[in-house]
C-alpha cells in the first residue's frame, strides 16, 4: 500500500513539474520574439525546450559528451501513464536484470539504440553489439543500420567479444585524449552477459566517466550483491517482473530519495517499426556520406608547383577514416577529417598497390598522380605510366584529337601496353639509373637528396598498373622484367627513381617465385583497396571490410598495426576538375616542353600518319624500307636500310594477310625516297588474292612517277634470270615495261633513268615450282638466279621485297639456313617462335606471335625488335 501511494505522489509531482516547465518554456519562447522557421536560433531554442520536456530534438543531442534523456517506456499509475526518461550517453549506462531472450528486453534495447542514434547528430554515435546467447539475433531487426555503417556485426564468440572490448577500451583512451567536440559516442549493447572476464571489462567501462565517450547497455545483469556480478558505475538498473519493469534511480537524477527508484511500474516500449529503422538508416548513411565525403580539391595544395622534391615527394591521398575495429574483420567507420599524406622518400621509396577489378585502383592512381603533379613542377617530378590492361587509365595524360593538352610531367605513357614495351621502359629507367650513378659520383655524394639543387634531376615515378601481366609466364621476357624491377627497386631509392606496382593479384606470379620477398621487401608502402589484402601481411586482415572509395595504407610492408584507413575521392566523378587542373598545368609547362611518348597497344598505325614517312624525301642514301613502328619508348620507326651489301633484301614471313601491308609499306616508303621515275618496281602478285593489292600499289607508284611492271610467275622467272645474268641491267628498265603504268606529267617529258630496281613478290613461295625448274640450255634453275640476285643484287641496286607464307619455303629458296644472311632483313608475322629461333640460329627470342605484332630481325645489324607493322588503307599517295 505504501509503495503505491509513493508512486502516485511521484507521478503527480512529475506531471506538475512537466507542466510547469512546458509553460515556462512556452513563455520564454514567446518572449524571445519570432524566429524564422528552420533558423538555427529556433532549432536551438526548440532543442532546449524539447530537451527539458521529453528529450532532445532529433539530431541535436551531444550524447558523446553528456548523458541525454531517452524514453524507455511508460509508467502506469492509477491516474494514468507518463513517459519515463532515463539519462543515457557518455558516462551514463543502463542495465537490465534479464537478457534479450526475453522479447521485451530485445525490443527495449533496439528502441534505445534507435532513439540514441536519432537524437544525436549523424556520425557522432556508433553502435557495437554483443550477443553470445542469441548469436546476434537480437540485432537482426537493426540490419539497415549495419548497412548504413553505424552498427557493427554483433560479437557472438568470446574472441569477438574480447576484440570488441579491446577496441572499446582503445576508443575510451582516444576519447579521453580528444577535444570534447571531436568525441564520438560508442554505444556498447550487450544483449546478454558475456563470460565473467569480459563482463568485468564491460563493467569497468561504466566506471570510465563521460570523457571516455562510452555508453553501455547491459542486459542479463542481475542487480545482485557483491561477488555475483561486477558492480556497475553510473547505471540505471531495471528489474523485470512478469508484466512490468521496475526502474532504479538514474545516476545523478534519482527518482527517489531512498534509492528505491521510480515507484511506479513501467511498461517498456516495444520495437521501433521497420520503417523507422530504415528511414533512420537512410538518413544516417546519407549524412555520413556527406560528412565524410572527400573531394578532389582536398588533395590539392594551396599553390601549384611550390614544393621541392629534394628529400622526396609527398601528396595527400584523402582523409583518414576514424574507425573502431570491432572483431576479426569488422570496422565501424567514423567520419575522419585529417588528411592522409604519403611519400616517395627514403622510408617509402616504392609502393605496392592491390585491389580487385573495380575496387578503384585507377581512381586511386589518378588521385596520386594529380596530387603530385599539382605540387611539383616538371623539373622536380617526371612520370612514366604503364598500363597493362584494356582500358583508358592514363589516356587523359596524353594529347588526343579532342584534347591536345598533356600532363607536362608525363615522359612516356603506355596504354594497353605490350610486355615488350614495359621491358623497354624499364630498360630506359635502368639507363637513367646508370646516368644518375655517374652524376652522383661526379659530385661525390651517395644519394640524390645530397646533390646541389641546380644539379639535381627530377624524381621519376614509374607506375605499372596490372604489373602481373608484365611478369606473366616464365619466358625470357618475364625474367628480364623481374631482373629489371629488382635492380630498380633495390637501387632506385638513392637515385630518386620510384616504382608503384599495382595489380589485382600480387600472388602466384610464376616469374617471381623465390624472388617475391626480395623484390617486394623494397616496397614498404602498401596500399590495399577492396579485395587487395594480398599486399598486406597474411596476419593483417584490416582490408577485409573495405568498401570502394576506401583503402588501407600501411607503411611497414603490410605488417599489422601500421595501418591507416583512408577515404579517397572519386577522380572519375571529378573529371571536369581534373581537366581544369590538367589544362592549368599544361598552360604552365616550360618552354619547349615535349608531349610524352605514347604507346597505344590497341592502335593500328598507318604509314600515311607516320612522322618518319612524312619526312622521307628523294635522295636518301641508302633508302629506308619502312615497315612499322618499334615497340619501344620512343615508338621509333621500324625499317631497314637497303644498302649495297649482299643480302639487303626483305623477307616478310608468315601466313597472316598483313604480309601484303608490310610489303606495300616497304615499297611505298622506298618510292618516296626516289625522284620521279628513278626507281623501277616489278610487282609479282603470286599468292591468291593479292592481285588487287598489287594493282593498287602499282597505281600509287605509277602516280608517283615510277615505272612499274606487273609480273606473273614466268615473267618473274625471266626477270630473275635477266637480273642475275646482266650485272648492269639493274640500272636500266627493260624496254617495254617502263611505261606500263606511267601516268600524268611524267609521260610527257623525257623519262629519267631508273637507278634502282625493287622486285616486290606477293607470295614468293607460290613460285617455288617454277624456280626449281632448270633451264635446258643454261642448266640454271630459277633458284640459282634468285640466289645470285640475293647476293649480287644490292651491289647493282637491285633489292627483293618478298612475302613468304612459310619459313620453310624461305629456307628452301635460300638453299638452306646456312644462307640465311642472303636475306638479312626479316619481318616475322605469325611464325612459331621455335621455328624462327631455329631458322635464325637464335635461342630465347622471347617472341610470342600475335595479331598486330611482328618481329623485326636485321641480321647484319644484329637487331631484333618487336614491331607494330603498318596497316595500309591506300591513303599514302
Ligand atoms: N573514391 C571513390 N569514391 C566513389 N566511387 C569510387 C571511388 N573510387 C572508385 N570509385 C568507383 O568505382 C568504380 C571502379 O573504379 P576504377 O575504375 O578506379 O576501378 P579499377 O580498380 O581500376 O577497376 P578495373 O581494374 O576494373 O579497371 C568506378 O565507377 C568509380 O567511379
Amino acid at each position: 500500500m505504501g509503495r503505491l501511494a509513493t508512486a502516485y505522489r511521484q507521478a503527480v509531482a512529475l506531471h506538475r513539474e512537466a507542466l510547469r516547465r512546458w509553460e515556462a518554456a512556452r513563455r520564454a519562447l514567446a518572449a524571445a520574439g519570432p524566429a524564422p522557421v528552420g533558423s538555427p536560433e529556433l532549432v536551438a531554442r526548440l532543442a532546449r525546450l524539447g530537451g527539458e520536456l521529453v528529450g532532445p530534438l532529433p539530431g541535436t543531442a551531444r550524447a558523446a559528451t553528456h548523458p541525454v534523456p531517452v524514453r524507455l517506456g511508460e509508467a502506469t499509475t492509477v491516474d494514468g501513464g507518463f513517459p519515463v526518461l532515463v539519462p543515457l550517453g557518455a558516462g551514463a549506462h543502463l542495465a537490465v536484470d534479464t537478457d534479450a531472450r526475453d522479447t521485451r528486453v530485445g525490443e527495449l534495447l533496439r528502441a534505445l539504440v534507435v532513439r540514441l542514434l536519432a537524437a544525436a547528430p549523424a556520425g557522432t554515435v556508433r553502435v557495437a553489439g554483443i550477443d553470445p546467447a542469441a548469436f546476434g539475433a537480437t540485432f537482426l531487426p537493426l540490419r539497415p543500420l549495419l548497412d548504413a555503417g553505424v552498427l557493427a556485426p554483433a560479437a557472438t564468440t568470446v574472441a569477438e567479444t574480447a576484440a570488441l572490448l579491446d577496441a572499446a577500451e582503445r576508443h575510451a583512451r582516444d576519447a579521453q585524449g580528444a577535444a570534447p567536440e571531436d568525441r564520438e559516442l560508442l554505444l556498447v549493447v550487450a544483449a546478454s552477459a558475456p563470460p565473467p572476464r569480459e563482463l568485468a571489462r564491460l563493467a569497468a567501462l561504466t566506471h570510465a566517466g563521460p570523457a571516455a565517450a562510452v555508453c553501455v547497455l547491459l542486459a542479463g545483469h542481475p542487480a545482485a550483491g557483491p561477488g555475483e556480478a561486477p558492480p556497475l558505475g553510473a547505471t540505471t538498473q531495471l528489474r523485470l517482473n512478469e508484466r512490468y519493469a521496475l526502474v532504479g534511480d538514474p545516476p545523478g537524477r534519482p527518482f527517489s530519495a531512498d534509492g528505491s527508484g521510480l515507484a511506479a511500474p513501467v511498461v517498456l516500449d516495444g520495437d521501433p517499426s521497420h520503417a523507422t529503422v530504415t528511414a533512420l538508416a537512410g538518413q544516417l548513411a546519407e549524412a555520413t556520406r556527406r560528412a565524410t565525403a572527400v573531394t578532389f580539391a582536398d588533395l590539392l595544395p594551396a599553390r601549384r608547383w611550390a614544393e621541392s622534391s629534394g628529400a622526396g615527394l609527398r601528396t595527400v591521398l584523402g582523409r583518414a577514416v576514424r574507425g573502431v575495429r570491432l572483431g576479426a574483420s569488422d570496422a565501424v567507420p567514423g567520419a575522419g577529417r585529417e588528411p592522409v599524406t604519403v611519400a616517395f622518400d627514403d622510408a617509402t621509396p616504392h609502393w605496392l598497390v592491390g585491389g580487385r577489378t573495380g575496387a578503384g585502383k585507377t581512381v586511386f592512381l589518378l588521385d596520386v598522380l594529380y596530387g603530385l603533379a599539382a605540387r611539383y613542377s616538371p623539373a622536380e617530378l617526371q612520370l612514366l605510366l604503364l598500363d597493362f590492361k584494356e582500358g583508358v587509365s592514363f589516356t587523359e595524360f596524353v594529347p588526343t584529337e579532342r584534347d591536345p593538352s598533356w600532363l607536362p610531367h608525363a615522359r612516356a605513357v603506355g596504354i594497353e601496353s605490350d610486355r615488350e614495351y614495359g621491358v623497354a621502359v624499364l630498360r630506359e629507367l635502368r639507363a637513367e639509373l646508370t646516368r644518375r650513378a655517374d652524376l652522383l659520383k661526379r659530385h661525390g655524394v651517395s644519394k640524390l637528396a645530397d646533390l646541389p639543387p641546380n644539379a639535381r634531376p627530377p624524381r621519376i615515378v614509374t607506375v605499372v598498373d596490372e604489373f602481373h601481366v608484365l611478369f606473366a609466364g616464365n619466358d625470357p621476357l618475364a625474367r628480364q622484367a623481374v631482373d629489371l624491377i629488382e635492380e630498380l627497386a633495390r637501387k632506385g631509392r638513392s637515385y630518386g627513381l620510384h616504382l608503384v606496382l599495382a595489380s589485382q593479384s600480387t600472388t602466384g606470379i610464376e616469374a617471381l617465385y623465390g624472388r617475391a620477398e626480395a623484390i617486394f621487401g623494397q616496397f614498404p608502402l602498401r596500399v590495399a583497396l577492396p579485395g587487395g589484402g594480398g599486399v598486406l601481411d597474411p596476419l593483417n586482415d584490416v582490408a577485409k571490410a573495405l568498401t570502394v572509395g576506401t583503402a588501407v595504407v600501411n607503411t611497414a610492408g603490410g605488417t599489422a598495426g601500421a595501418d591507416t584507413q583512408v577515404r579517397f575521392p572519386d577522380a572519375h566523378a571529378a573529371a571536369a576538375d581534373l581537366a581544369a587542373l590538367r589544362h592549368e598545368l599544361f598552360a604552365a609547362r616550360p618552354a619547349g616542353a615535349r608531349p610524352p611518348a605514347v604507346f597505344r597497344g590497341y592502335e593500328t598505325p598507318r604509314l600515311a600518319d607516320d612522322p618518319t614517312w612524312a619526312g622521307l624525301a628523294p635522295g636518301a642514301e641508302p633508302p629506308l624500307a619502312l615497315v612499322g613502328r618499334t615497340v619501344d619508348v620512343a615508338g621509333s620507326p621500324a625499317g631497314f636500310r637497303l644498302d649495297a651489301s649482299p643480302g639487303r633484301h626483305l623477307a616478310v614471313v608468315g601466313t597472316a594477310a598483313s604480309g601484303v601491308d608490310v610489303l606495300r609499306s616497304a615499297a611505298l616508303s622506298l618510292a618516296r625516297q626516289h625522284a620521279r621515275g628513278t626507281a623501277r618496281f616489278l610487282l609479282a602478285p603470286l599468292a591468291p588474292g593479292t592481285t588487287d593489292s598489287a594493282d593498287d600499289l602499282a597505281m600509287t607508284l605509277a602516280a608517283a612517277g615510277h615505272p612499274v611492271r606487273r609480273l606473273d610467275v614466268a615473267a618473274l622467272r625471266a626477270h630473275l634470270a635477266d637480273l642475275a645474268a646482266a650485272p648492269d641491267r639493274g640500272d636500266r628498265p627493260a624496254a617495254p615495261e617502263a611505261a606500263d603504268h606511267r601516268t600524268g606529267p611524267v609521260a610527257s617529258g623525257p623519262a629519267p633513268t631508273p637507278t634502282r630496281t625493287y622486285l616486290v613478290v606477293f607470295g614468293m613461295d607460290a613460285a617455288a615450282g617454277a624456280l626449281a625448274a632448270t633451264e635446258p640450255e643454261t642448266f640454271r634453275s630459277g633458284h640459282d638466279d634468285l640466289r645470285a640476285v640475293l647476293r649480287h643484287g644490292p651491289g647493282r641496286r637491285v633489292h627483293l621485297l618478298g612475302w613468304w607464307r612459310g619459313l620453310r619455303r624461305l629456307a628452301e629458296d635460300l638453299g638452306g639456313s646456312q644462307n640465311r644472311d642472303d636475306v638479312a632483313c626479316l619481318v616475322a608475322l605469325n611464325v612459331p617462335a621455335a621455328d624462327l629461333g631455329l631458322h635464325l640460329g637464335a635461342h630465347d627470342l622471347g617472341y610470342a606471335p600475335r595479331d598486330g605484332r611482328a618481329l623485326l630481325v636485321d641480321r647484319h645489324e644484329h637487331r631484333t625488335a618487336l614491331i607494330v607493322p603498318f596497316v595500309g588503307d591506300g591513303d599514302e599517295s
